[in-house]
């Protein structure tokens, strides 16, 4: 157990997300040897504000499960966030394997267009910084629908199936992506981006 209170499920989530689609063409392994198959990764910032139950700045990577009997699942193979409190729900309620980590965010407007760098670091050790321009504040509010499926970790030995539903305001973007070579998603260095969106004044529920 991680010893901090957390909100019960379902946390009714707002806030704005930065992701990228990469495809990993060979098997990898991370920095520590885990290992990473090939396939289809989301990776991403998000930022979770007011009036979510908790706030906090996260990056995770989560690899799409393909066609076989979970179909339309991901699964988060790494993820980070700098708060206690979810990390300690994440783990204990779903089995999502959430680290602490620090984060830098920083946004300029001009017109539409919303500027974005984020940066993120374990002990002043770079893990990844990416930048964004976007213009999602002009886009209309869709229904946006999730599936997580987490293999059982120490906090939450069984396995568990996460549902994200709600609305946001989505559009694609350009991003750029450095990976710190030898950090823990250095592993993604050399994975080809497919594809790119911001996804603005997210409301989305977790149960
Ligand atoms: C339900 C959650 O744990 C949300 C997140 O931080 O990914």
């Amino acid at each position: 157990m991680t010893g901090h209170a957390y909100p019960p499920a379902p946390w009714q989530m707002h806030g704005s997300m930065w992701m990228s689609v990469f495809k990993l063409r060979e098997d990898a392994r991370t920095a520590t040897g885990e290992p990473r198959p090939a396939g289809t990764y989301a990776v991403g910032f998000v930022s979770y504000v007011e009036p979510s139950p908790l706030t906090y700045s996260e990056l995770l990577a989560a690899r799409y499960l393909g066609d076989g009997p979970r179909k339309g699942f991901v699964s988060i193979t790494d993820i980070w966030v700098d708060s206690p409190a979810s990390v300690a729900g994440g783990r204990e309620l779903w089995a999502i394997p959430k680290h602490l980590c620090d984060f830098d965010l920083e946004s300029s407007f001009r017109g539409p267009l919303t500027s974005t760098s984020w940066q993120a670091s374990v002990e002043r050790t770079p893990i990844v910084e990416a930048s964004f321009t976007d213009v999602s504040r002009v886009a209309p509010r869709v229904p946006m629908k999730g599936k997580v499926w987490q293999p059982g970790i120490d906090d939450h030995p069984d396995d568990a199936d996460i549902v994200m539903a709600g609305t946001a305001r989505a559009l694609p973007c350009r991003a750029r992506w450095h990976f710190a070579s030898g950090g823990p998603l250095g592993f993604l260095s050399g994975a080809r981006r497919v594809g790119s969106f911001r996804t603005k004044d997210f409301r989305l529920a977790f149960d």
